[in-house]
């Protein structure tokens, strides 16, 4: 952990308070960076824009590629107030950022009633545990949309 670490840690916890304050949605803030530099950052705007998946990191990340012009974030850190929800983790996987800084814990956001950490376990059950029943249908007809698209010369891998 350097200076620069705690100071944008600091950063994404002003931002939680600042924006849970002004009724922009839950309390969580978060900021990317990358090479010494704050290249994004987000919090909480759920209630405020009718967007469930609008958590603090997934906005940072949104703010991130719409400036860079990129959908990678290679080389980035994220600091969040909060451990990332499994949503907000996929989309740090998915974006390819490298490290993860937090300081709530899942445990944090379940005592105040956010369902972090019980996302946690449910994604490790198996599906048919799951309170949400998922059931596949017309895989071959989907299939054929991944064939035509693993064929095409000018794709964009992800
Ligand atoms: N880390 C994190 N957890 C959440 N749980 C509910 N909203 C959020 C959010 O914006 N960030």
């Amino acid at each position: 952990m350097t200076s620069f670490d705690t100071e944008c840690l600091r950063r994404a916890i002003a931002l939680s308070r600042t924006h849970m304050q002004g009724n922009a949605g839950g309390p969580f803030g978060a900021v990317i960076a990358r090479d010494g530099r704050i290249i994004g950052e987000g919090w909480n705007c759920v209630t405020s824009t009718n967007d469930p998946t609008a958590h603090a990191e997934v906005v940072a990340i949104r703010n991130a590629c719409r400036d860079l012009g990129s959908f990678s974030l290679a080389g980035a850190t994220v600091y969040t107030s909060c451990e990332p929800c499994p949503m907000c983790l996929s989309a740090i996987y998915w974006a390819r950022i490298e490290r993860i800084v937090y300081a709530n814990g899942r445990d944090d956001a379940a005592s105040i009633g956010f369902d972090d950490a019980f996302l946690y376990t449910e994604i490790a059950l198996p599906l048919e545990q799951r309170a949400i029943p998922m059931q596949r249908l017309l895989a071959d007809e989907a299939r054929a949309v991944f064939d035509e698209w693993a064929a095409r010369p000018d794709r964009v891998p992800y």
